[in-house]
């Protein structure tokens, strides 16, 4: 199916630190069974005594007297059940502390691994898909080492020790029991193989509809307001419709295994009990051994039962392994190793050619300086580039062709946290935690400073409305800032980029959403942190990039202009076409 190894060995792999707890849990489990098994034997052994008297087993002890004998066999058979409960108490604690550190380790590793994509990876790989796999493939592993690790390890050991107690007290008798093994067995995998797929498509499904659902709640307002509610809800419908189906076949495979084996019981069973009493009549088998071998047949046999849901379980956990593995081994982006302390905010990209797919150009061939501590800009029509260029400087993407540089360095050989720690970056769409307004423009700061939060926040024209907030700059701002107002929202994110002290400061469409007046004072709080900071601004509306040093007008992937304002307007190319347009001047 795949070149990767079973999925089991990577996740052995995976949790070699966790080797001697997953071995102590396995010698508990061991010692259980093995106390658990012997109750079975003390039947035979209590029906000799009173079968035999004193020609009985434990005569041969020294134990001449029957009542004497009977004494014994319970103080041993109560101690056989302590020590019994004890190392079940011990499996039970070992499995399931195992079970949760996994589940931690693995959600932790998952998670982390994710943090080092790049944020079109989420898109693409869906994040409802991740979703699942965060939370369901992981607490499906849980769930298997729960329970299911401890029961396969007792079956393998059960058929042990009753198939050697068999073999010591009558072989014809022990192959016979054991005929049905090998066909549960062979039954058993017949049915493993063909479940597994089973479950790996259902799994899939799974996350067609998580995706689904995530989507839709993000997308509530907008499904509500289009009255598509009957559409979206077929849309569920149909993902859900797809998830029983292919459940419903994995169902239909693994709920006739148990009725199977079974069957396969009842042959071992009948013949024990059948061959046995033969034996025992002809008095070849004593009438202990006997009753001991009818139970043991039980208990050699009937835990096979629960291969179905063993099986079941193993099945999903390692389908589930197979995806968390796969996300762990997914390539993560290059990193540089430099580091960068305290960078002057000197930028510059040299023929900078990228696209996201293959044989789709987005950005053919870029040159532009940011000098440090001016302020540039880039505008031009929507899907020209502009916030590919961004995103290929804070290093999710890199260039197919030529090179950024921050003060002289390629952002290739930086490490992208030293990178990133350089630039303040206010996104089109910008994300609000669900914590509070001083939460989310001190983001990512230990230490928060409540001062240069409201410095900050006075900065981008933010305070006077958080001010007025029910609890300040304590309100929480609610899912994704849901309790603000677009242009609250972007005011925040930008107090966040201010909050940084960055020597870059990057805007991409920052004020947008807020009013013209908002934004000119906003812009007059800039000019004032002006010659601190470089700045690389995008914006649509010309207003707000009018004071630049530069201006660069892209068009497709191609600056096709660059100057100031003023200049752009004399030289009346398409900057200034555009500025008519906007502000309805006139500037031939
Ligand atoms: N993750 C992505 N995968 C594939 N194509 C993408 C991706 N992101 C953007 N694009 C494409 O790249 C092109 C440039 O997008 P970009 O966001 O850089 O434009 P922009 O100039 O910032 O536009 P706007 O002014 O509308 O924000 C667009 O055609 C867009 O469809």
């Amino acid at each position: 199916m795949s070149a990767h190894p079973h999925p089991l060995q990577r996740l052995f792999q995976f949790a070699r630190p966790y080797r001697a707890k997953a071995i102590w849990a396995t010698v508990f489990s061991v010692l259980n069974k093995f106390f658990d098994v012997l109750p079975e034997l003390l039947i035979g052994v209590a029906v000799d005594v009173v079968v035999n008297q004193q020609d009985s087993f434990l005569a041969k002890f020294g134990l001449v007297d029957p009542y004497e004998q009977l004494m014994w066999l319970t103080v041993l058979t109560a101690f056989i059940w302590i020590f019994e409960s004890v190392f079940e108490y011990l499996y039970a604690l070992r499995w399931r502390g195992l079970a949760q550190d996994m589940q931690h380790e693995l959600r932790q590793a998952a998670y982390g691994h994710v943090q080092k994509m790049a944020p079109d990876y989420i898109t693409n790989a869906r994040s409802g898909r991740l979703m699942a796999l965060l939370n369901e493939d992981v607490n499906q592993i849980e769930r298997f080492l729960n329970t299911g690790a401890n029961d396969l390890i007792q079956v393998a050991c059960s058929s042990i020790m009753v198939g050697a107690i068999f073999f010591a007290l009558t072989k014809s008798l022990a192959v016979l029991a054991m005929l049905p093994i090998p066909l549960i067995l062979v039954g058993a995998f017949w049915f493993q193989k063909r479940l597994y797929p089973r479950y790996v498509a259902a799994r899939e499904a799974a996350a067609t509809v998580s995706t689904r659902l995530n989507n839709n709640l993000y997308g509530m307002a907008t499904i509500q307001a289009y009255t598509a509610e009957a559409h979206e809800q077929l849309q569920v419908q149909a993902a859900s419709d797809d998830f029983r189906a292919r459940n419903a076949d994995a169902i239909r495979f693994s709920a006739a295994i148990t009725p199977v084996i079974r069957m396969a019981i009842l042959c071992g069973f009948v013949a024990t009990l059948l061959y046995g009493g033969w034996l025992t009549l002809r008095g070849e088998l004593g009438v202990g051994a006997y009753s001991a071998l009818v139970y043991l047949t039980q208990r050699l046999l009937w835990p096979m039962t629960r291969l179905a849901d063993m099986t079941d379980l193993y099945q999903r956990s390692m389908a589930s392994v197979a995806r968390i593995m796969d996300l762990l081994e997914s390539p993560v982006p290059p990193d540089g190793a430099k580091r960068i302390e305290q960078a002057r905010g000197a930028l510059q990209f040299e023929a900078i050619r990228f696209g996201y797919e293959p044989g789709q150009p987005i950005l053919h061939g870029i040159d532009l300086a940011v000098p440090a501590g001016k302020t540039v800009a880039l505008v031009g029509g929507t899907g020209s580039g502009k916030s590919t260029l961004v995103k290929l400087l804070l290093g999710f993407h890199a260039p197919e062709h030529g090179r950024i540089l921050l003060d002289g360095e390629s952002i290739a050989d930086l490490s992208k946290q030293s990178l990133r720690q350089q630039l303040a970056y206010v996104a089109q769409d910008p994300f609000l935690t669900d914590g509070t307004v001083a939460e989310n423009i001190a983001y990512g700061d230990a230490q928060p400073d409540r001062a240069r939060i409201q410095a900050s926040a006075e900065a981008a024209e933010a305070h006077e409305f958080i001010a007025a907030l029910p609890n300040g700059y304590d309100t929480p701002v609610g899912e994704r800032g849901s309790k603000l107002s677009g242009g609250q929202r972007q005011r925040i994110a930008l107090a966040r980029a201010l909050y940084r002290q960055a020597p870059v400061l990057i805007l991409d469409e920052a004020t947008s959403a807020v009013d013209n007046e908002t934004e000119a004072a906003i812009q007059r709080s800039l000019a004032r942190l002006h010659a601190a900071r470089t700045m690389l601004v995008i914006a649509h509306r010309l207003s707000t990039v009018r004071q630049a040093d530069q201006i660069h007008v892209l068009d497709q992937g191609r600056i096709i202009e660059s100057g100031t304002h003023d200049a752009l307007l004399v030289a009346n190319g398409a900057y200034a076409a555009l500025w008519r347009l906007q502000t309805g001047e006139s500037t031939a």
